[in-house]
């Protein structure tokens, strides 16, 4: 497969953010601090994910961290939240305030109805461990991977997806293992665990990712939303109901029976819905 023809989708200072043959591609951009985000940074990936996720022409979304450091040539995907912005109630965006917003990514990544892969280059610590926890396939750098917890370590922990969905990933005695002890663990150890989907060797990675969204973009679209909606709902409780029964409204309004409910109402009529059948 030749090499995507990325095009910059939108300039931001913290993250990079391009497209290519329906495959939204964000990356980190902080690699001297092994990608770890701000709020600016944040909002940024935010930003992008929206985007991402309204235009119907992107149906994967790969999320990465550009790299190496220029300072020393090190990899990451995301080394979590930026330790100097931390305040007393968050980290401190550019007026003082106190965010937690990466949660608004985890739940941007987790309701899309388009994958997300993470393509993980480096270190995944902390809040960017978390981040390919709750994305729907993680990809690893054999050379360069390393998945470590540090949120015990740092006191700023992520009780929600981070640690109670990687447990179902990973089971719970691993999970405990991993977020009590913060030890490092290679791609190959992240595989047997089942918290990564491959292991791929770093010149190969990006191709991979891409290649891996081609395939499912070949996939029809509405299935994927489906099976992605069916996966998550069982640990998203109401919400996961809600978003899969909003899928379920979207398959509703195809019908001939959507449509003479709604016809009915414009003609001001009544509708004639005995004419469909009662399925058993
Ligand atoms: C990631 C490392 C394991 C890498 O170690 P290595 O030895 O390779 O590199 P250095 O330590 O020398 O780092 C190079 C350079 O980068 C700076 N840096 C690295 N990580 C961070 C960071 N997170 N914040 C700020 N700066 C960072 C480092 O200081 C060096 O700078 P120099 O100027 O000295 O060159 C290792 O770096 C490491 O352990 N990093 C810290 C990882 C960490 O503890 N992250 C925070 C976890 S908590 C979190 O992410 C989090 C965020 C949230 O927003 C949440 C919200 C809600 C709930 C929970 C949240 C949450 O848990």
């Amino acid at each position: 497969m030749p090499n995507p023809n990325w095009i910059t989708a939108k300039e931001y200072e913290d993250i990079t953010y391009k497209k290519a043959e329906g495959v939204a591609r964000i990356a980190f951009n902080r690699p001297e601090v092994r990608n770890a985000f701000r709020p600016k940074t944040t909002f940024e990936l935010i930003d992008a994910f929206e985007d991402a996720r309204n235009d119907s022409s992107v149906g994967v979304v790969l999320l990465s961290g550009e790299g190496p450091s220029p300072k020393d040539g090190g990899w990451a995907f995301c080394s979590g939240g930026d330790q100097n912005a931390r305040g007393k109630d968050g980290y401190k965006d550019e007026v003082g305030v106190g965010r937690l917003n990466i949660l608004d990514v985890q739940r941007q990544i987790r309701f899309m109805s388009k994958p997300v892969i993470a393509v993980v280059p480096g270190w995944a610590v902390g809040g960017g461990h978390s981040l390919h926890v709750v994305c729907d396939m993680t990809l690893a750098s054999k050379e360069h991977a390393i998945f470590k917890q540090t949120d015990a370590n740092v006191a700023s922990y992520d009780a929600g997806y981070g640690s109670a969905y990687l447990a179902r990933q990973v089971g719970q005695k691993r999970a405990r293992e991993i977020f009590f002890l913060g030890e490092n663990y290679s791609a190959q150890e992240a595989f047997e665990m089942g918290m990564v989907n491959a292991v791929v060797p770093h010149e190969t990675l990006e191709q991979t990712a891409f290649e891996w969204a081609q395939k499912i973009l070949e996939k029809s679209p509405m299935a994927i939303r489906m099976l992605k909606f069916a996966f998550n709902m069982i640990d998203d409780g109401l919400v996961g109901q809600q978003i899969f029964a909003g899928e379920a409204t979207r398959l509703g309004y195809m019908t001939d029976e959507a449509k003479e409910g709604r016809d009915a109402f414009l003609e001001k009529r009544r509708p004639e819905f005995e004419k469909f059948p009662k399925y058993s």
